[in-house]
């Protein structure tokens, strides 16, 4: 029994995706589990990890990566094998958003064949949300932000002033193919930009707003 709330959430969103995935593999032998990289995900990832599941029919993917190698301290898909991938969840199949390209650009139209195969629509997509109100790689000041917001390619390679790494972005089109979605989030700051984000319909100010309908399953804990 867990008494810290982010850890309690965590768990309680584990379920909820697991039971997402038995209810789409009692119909389907394939199922997409597209996650998010970031800090908050970490406990879920434990939780999800340790779930009963048939992992070996179930595929992986991320929301978006940094164009970094596959070992570095903030890779995404380093956190999923870390966190998710472990025991009898080892079995998923993940499908990185990185290649052996120089760039995200030169690397896009390789990723974004290996993720329009996966078994779409997903059975879940796990959104976290920056202070900036971006989610994937949707950030406010993203050069590419209107084309991920609006076009039907898979993914889209982001360059964007305030990080410091290029990074690729599963499209915001591709994002909603998901028969549910979940707003992973904690703490008092994210709280206040969910808030604002609910008050106004400005996408490009607050990325967020673009699966504010999607509908969201909303998990937050202080
Ligand atoms: O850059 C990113 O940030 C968001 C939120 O991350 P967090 O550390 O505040 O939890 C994440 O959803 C996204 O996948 C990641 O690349």
């Amino acid at each position: 029994m867990t008494s810290n709330p982010r850890e309690a959430l965590s768990r309680q969103l584990a379920e909820a995706v697991a039971e997402a995935l038995r209810a789409d593999l009692a119909e389907s032998e394939r199922a997409l589990l597209v996650v998010s990289g970031g800090s908050t995900p970490v406990p879920f990832f434990e939780a999800l990890a340790s779930m009963a599941l048939p992992w070996s029919r179930i595929e992986v993917t991320l929301a978006d990566e940094r164009w970094v190698e596959a070992s570095a301290d903030d890779s995404n898909a380093r956190l999923v094998r870390d966190h998710l991938l472990q025991g009898a969840a080892a079995e998923a199949r993940f499908v990185p958003l990185i290649s052996a390209a120089a760039t995200p650009e030169e690397g896009a139209a390789e990723v974004g064949e290996r993720i329009a195969a996966l078994a779409w629509p997903a059975s879940a997509v796990i959104l976290g949300m920056g202070g900036d109100g971006h989610t994937a790689s949707l950030f406010p000041d993203s050069r590419e932000l209107e084309l991920a917001l609006s076009t039907a390619a898979p993914v889209v390679a982001v360059r964007t002033p305030s990080q410091p790494q290029p990074r690729i972005t599963l499209s915001a089109d591709r994002l909603h193919q998901a028969h549910r979605h979940f707003l992973h989030m904690v703490g008092e700051e994210k709280r206040s930009v969910l808030a604002r984000a609910l008050g106004g319909d400005d996408t490009r100010k607050l990325p967020i707003r673009a699966f504010l309908a999607c509908p969201l399953g909303i998990y937050w804990a202080p």
